[in-house]
């Protein structure tokens, strides 16, 4: 998934008459619109914090870009100064020792700590006491930090007082370790005092060393998150560790600062992370975060393809109620998505990630209100400019760029919208005039894309969004470029594929409205969505107990896959299964009832086919030279093609017609026969498994995703038995436990419900994912960010796989029927 890369829409959506119709703008808009905000208080705005720093005139050593930077303060006070900006305590070595400081120092111009130890005790920057979590109050505890961070200063300064300072701060760095030595020697002799003072006095200052950091869990644009444990209470914690010197590149002290403050907002609210505590040191800002143990939804919808409807109805009223949670507070999220949406223990949701979250003031509360309530009077008579001045800047924005529009393939798009690379470079930011231009391109509603006002609706057209991904397996709006994607959301053009459910049809089609005002629950009262909960998709849902029921398990909707009834009832037995009921056919039909074994009967010829693949070398050569004149042959990269054929695969409701390659790697390639391009691989390791559910339609399993395989002529079986042929012959018997008949691969619903059954969580996903990419013979071309991490980087590595292109057909082979709901 991608955020908005503002700059490259800005350039992208801009008229050829200058006319901009998306966020086109200025960053300093949004900073005072944050800064006029009730919640966060104006003088912790970045202009109030800069008046107070010296010129880049006093500062001959730092480098120019510094220096003509807004906050132009040298290296330790510009680190001290973002914390003080995004309001967070200064825990550690800065505060302590600057604040030991003699006066003398306090008189030098060239950015010195002296700086931000007065603005550290300037209330008006609302120091520690401000903070969830206070800082160091002991210089001990201040020395224990210090160990972490080394004292920034500016040594090249040639300033007399520069360098009495520096040496000053090193003498109290030496005096810091000092303590930190003793501290040390005290601790190993009374390992419970440090324990029993934090008891004693909860609001004691924390560092890095209150914690023991376990494994990483995941990245964002300029974070890492660990899992850590606190040493005093034992608890586990999601750890958020912000670059500082990143945060200042990137010019993200607005995004950290709201992040913390709505994070605030919305700790101890049921169906959110809890935000425990906050700290820092010289490099970095931390946030003690709720563990979210079982990674983010977006994995578990990649793995299964979709969710059945029981599923998708329980996480979108969970979603319902975290909107209704925001809203009631004033909060708009504006970055709903599947990543941002993550698990508890129980499978339960904690929304997530407020960067780019809106506080809205009492009064752009009431006036979005109003302008609600006053738009739908005037609508009717304002509809038709509406819609003429639409088309005109529609009209420009499609002649401009319409060379650049391309076939997409949602797919394989999705997969590489997912890569971490990806991830990384999504992060760009572009402010709107009016509104801050954020969120994710795929679930940014058109109102953000016109710059319009931002209303709590915004997060309605995401919820939107998100259940019909949790159905179809992919967002609605697609696209190879950001370009595309806004151009699907302006048109509000959404494919239903067949079998989409209808009552989940119907409220996305509600929820997805070009007018925020038309959205359904958009009339009724903020935070109390009475129309929604009401709409037939969520029948049956108790809304008072629905965080406390066991969610259902995950399921794939798939037609003669799924538990759900209403499915199995749209199921049509396949034609070319076996007729008769010998007992094989009856054990077929048992097993499948009782969701174990094979589901398909055996066929009347087993393959006779013996295991070919293991070839000398002198086969091979062989083999290879046949091959040459094979169109194909170039994709397999110089190995024997032992096995191919075309096949479509399926993500969720949509398909794709592909070649399917099984080589001598071992590796299984496919490829986009239209445009011949090598479209991805599915990764190989001891864990991959086959399973055919008949003779059309097969899965292979690999630790992050099930692949979903439609064979059109019915060699299922064969690709089943060559598949698991490839592996004993890769890894040996002993990594075998099951046989291409699926007999101990459990059925396609079975293994997707260990997603939710508390078997197999997502550290275990985690753990044979990592080992699975070290012991597979392509472990090289996997990513090196997703060999180690939670279900969410782990879905992330899968999804790399995927994709080595992004542009073929949009709608694939999927039937699928074009609707507008404008
Ligand atoms: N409380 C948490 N528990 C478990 N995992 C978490 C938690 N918070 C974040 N993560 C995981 O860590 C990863 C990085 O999260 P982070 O909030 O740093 O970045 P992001 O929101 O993905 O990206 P960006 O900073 O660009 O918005 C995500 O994949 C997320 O799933």
């Amino acid at each position: 998934m991608r955020k908005i890369n503002g700059a490259q829409q800005q350039q992208q959506l801009q008229s050829p008459s200058g006319a901009s119709i998306a966020g086109a703008s200025v960053v300093s808009v949004s900073v005072a619109a944050a800064s006029s905000s009730n919640i966060i208080e104006p003088q912790l705005s970045i202009a109030a914090t800069t008046t107070t720093a010296p010129t880049a005139a006093t500062m001959p050593a730092m480098a120019k870009e510094k220096a003509s930077a807004a906050v132009s303060l040298g290296e330790s006070n510009y680190l001290t100064e973002l914390a003080v900006v995004v309001g967070m305590a200064t825990t550690a070595a800065a505060a302590q020792r600057l604040q030991q400081a003699p006066p003398a120092v306090h008189v030098c111009g060239c950015g010195s700590a002296s700086a931000a130890a007065e603005n550290n005790n300037n209330s008006r920057y609302g120091s520690g006491n401000k903070c969830l979590t206070n800082g160091h109050t002991s210089p001990l505890a201040a020395a224990v930090a210090s160990n972490s961070s080394s004292v920034a200063t500016t040594p090249q300064c040639s300033k007399l007082c520069c360098r009495q300072q520096y040496q000053i701060l090193e003498h109290v760095q030496f005096s810091c370790n000092m303590q930190l030595q003793t501290h040390q020697l005290q601790q190993q002799q009374q390992p419970h005092q440090h324990q029993q003072q934090q008891q004693q006095n909860p609001a004691a200052r924390r560092s890095p060393n209150d914690f023991i950091f376990g494994r990483y869990i995941g990245e964002g644009s300029f974070s890492m998150v660990y899992l850590a444990v606190d040493i005093h209470s034992r608890r586990e914690y999601a750890i958020k560790v912000c670059e500082k010197r990143l945060i200042l590149r990137e010019r993200k002290q607005e995004y950290i600062k709201r992040e913390r403050e709505v994070m605030h907002m919305m700790s101890n609210v049921p169906g959110f992370v809890t935000l425990s505590c906050t700290f820092q040191d010289q490099r970095s800002l931390y946030f003690v975060m709720t563990y979210a143990r079982k990674g983010d939804l977006l994995p578990y919808i990649n793995r299964v393809g979709s969710f059945d409807v029981a599923c998708t109805r329980h996480y979108a009223a969970e979603l319902l109620l975290a909107c209704e949670h925001m809203h009631r507070r004033n909060v708009v999220h504006r970055d709903l998505k599947p990543e941002n949406i993550l698990l508890d223990e129980d499978m339960h949701t904690l929304i997530a990630d407020f960067g780019s979250a809106k506080v809205m003031t009492p009064r752009e509360r009431d006036e979005a209100a109003e302008h609600c309530s006053e738009q739908r009077r005037q609508h009717s008579d304002e509809d038709d400019e509406d819609l003429d001045r639409a088309d005109n800047e529609e009209d420009e924005y499609y002649d401009r760029d319409s060379e650049e529009l391309d076939e997409n393939d949602g797919e394989e798009q999705q997969d590489e919208l997912d890569s971490p690379r990806h991830r990384q470079r999504r992060s760009a930011r572009h402010r709107g005039r009016r509104s801050s231009f954020v969120g994710t391109a795929q679930y940014v509603s058109p109102e953000v894309l016109k710059n319009g006002p931002i209303t709590p609706a915004a997060d309605l057209w995401a919820l939107g969004c998100i259940i019909y991904q949790m159905i179809s397996g992919l967002p609605p709006f697609r696209g190879s470029n950001d370009y595309i994607i806004f151009k699907e959301i302006l048109d509000c053009a959404v494919d239903f594929p067949q079998g989409f459910d209808k009552d989940a049809e119907d409220l996305v089609r509600k929820l997805l409205k070009i007018d925020p005002r038309d959205r359904l629950g958009a009339q009724d009262e903020f935070g109390y969505y009475e129309s929604i909960r009401a709409h037939p998709f969520f029948a049956g849902v108790n809304w008072q107990t629905l965080r406390q029921e066991t969610p259902p398990p995950i399921y794939p909707y798939l037609p003669g896959v799924s538990q759900d009834e209403d499915i199995r009832s749209s199921y049509s037995v396949p034609g070319d299964l076996e007729p008769g009921l010998d007992e094989r056919q009856i054990s077929r039909l048992l097993s499948a009832e009782l969701g174990v074994g094979s589901s398909v009967a055996m066929p009347a010829k087993r393959s006779t086919a013996k295991n070919s693949f293991d070839l000398s070398d002198a086969e091979k050569l062989q083999r290879l030279e046949q091959q040459k004149t094979d169109k194909w042959h170039h994709f397999a990269d110089g190995e024997v093609i032992l096995k191919k054929g075309f096949v479509n695969k399926r993500k969720g409701l949509f398909a794709r017609k592909r070649m399917l390659l099984l080589t001598t790697g071992p590796r299984l390639i496919y490829i986009d026969p239209v445009a011949m391009i090598k479209k991805g691989e599915i990764p190989w390791s001891p864990e991959l498994r086959a399973e055919y559910k008949n003779f059309k339609i097969f899965f292979v399993h690999t630790p992050n995703r099930t692949y979903y395989l439609d064979d059109p002529e019915g060699y299922a079986i064969h690709w089943s038995e060559a598949i698991e042929n490839m592996r004993k012959l890769t890894y040996g018997e002993g990594a075998s436990t099951s046989t291409s008949t699926s007999a101990s691969v459990s059925s396609s619903a079975a293994s997707a419900a260990s997603c939710s059954s508390g078997s197999t969580n997502s550290l275990s996903v985690a753990n044979s994912s990592a080992a699975a990419s070290s012991s597979s013979p392509t472990a090289r071309r996997s990513s090196p960010v997703s060999t180690s991490k939670s279900s969410a980087s782990v879905a992330a590595g899968s999804r790399t796989t995927g994709s080595s292109s992004s542009s073929s057909s949009r709608t694939g082979t999927s039937p699928s029927k074009k609707t507008a709901s404008k």
